[in-house]
């Protein structure tokens, strides 16, 4: 049995079928890579299994528990977390403070105002977050303020807070998206030492097949809602289904 299994799931908006009948079992500690085409449904998707979309129908499972129902809060408590597209970060804070909410938010249910206070003593949580921010490459900017920092060191920030939380399955939406090929090639880089390291299971959504074929041991096309192949990177090369949902687009 996979760590996510989604059975049956479809969701409308309007007369439009985002997803139609999306079946899909992610296998503990691999990464997971979902492509296709501009409005294919992959977004859509990832916010089912955040909370942020309920599906009209079908069920999406963690480890066997039913994840629909739950708020975005609680079905990161236990244990998904999202990176997404654009960071979402506390620009007024220093990249300390930022791992160090998500980190005592996960542990006390919420992250309440009194327990700020206490960080200091949290030495436990403190160094955690201190080690996850020397994993990304920020040690040396721990106590600089996040606003300043460059579009690829606070994707790198992003990262660390979501790590932090200890998840089992991490959702990425486009990591490397807007990024210069040397910042994709680093992000690359470090989410393949995370996979070593932290042996998080990883579903990525990504346009850049360069990012997919470095990354993923599996793929899954959607195409119009649905996924439409399923295989290893080298089995989805150069399938004519695949190449013909894209008409042309990214050349697979
Ligand atoms: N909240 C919404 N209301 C209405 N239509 C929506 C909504 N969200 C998504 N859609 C539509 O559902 C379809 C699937 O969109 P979705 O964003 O999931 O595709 P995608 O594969 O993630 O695309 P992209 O690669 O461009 O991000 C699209 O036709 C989109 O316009």
């Amino acid at each position: 049995m996979g760590i996510l299994q989604v059975q049956n799931v479809n969701k409308s908006f309007g007369g439009l079928k985002a997803l139609n009948n999306v079946n899909l079992d992610i296998t503990e500690g691999t990464v997971h890579a979902i492509i296709g085409p501009n409005g294919a449904g992959k977004s859509t998707l990832l916010n089912c299994f955040v909370g942020r979309l309920r599906p009209d129908t079908g069920t999406v499972k963690f480890n066997g528990r039913s994840l629909l129902g739950l708020t975005p809060h609680e079905i990161n408590q236990v244990g998904v977390a999202r990176v997404f597209q654009t960071p979402e970060i506390f620009s007024d804070l220093t990249l300390l403070e930022n791992v160090l909410i998500p980190a005592l938010a996960v542990r006390d249910g919420a992250f309440r105002v009194n327990t700020w206070g206490r960080v200091d003593s949290q030495a436990d949580v403190r160094d955690r977050a201190e080690a996850l921010l020397a994993d990304v490459g920020l040690a040396d900017k721990r106590h600089t303020q996040s606003s300043s920092l460059s579009r690829g060191d606070k994707r790198r920030l992003e990262l660390a807070m979501c790590l932090v939380q200890q998840p089992k399955l991490v959702l990425l939406d486009e990591p490397t998206a807007g990024m210069s090929r040397a910042d994709t090639n680093n992000t690359i880089d470090l989410l393949a030492r995370m996979s070593e390291q932290h042996g998080v299971t990883k579903i990525i959504i990504e346009h850049d097949m360069h990012v997919v074929f470095s990354l993923a041991d599996r793929v899954t096309v959607f195409a119009q809602g649905h996924p439409i192949v399923e295989g290893t990177p080298d089995e989805i090369k150069g399938d004519p289904r695949v190449q013909e949902a894209y008409l042309g687009g990214a050349q697979v």
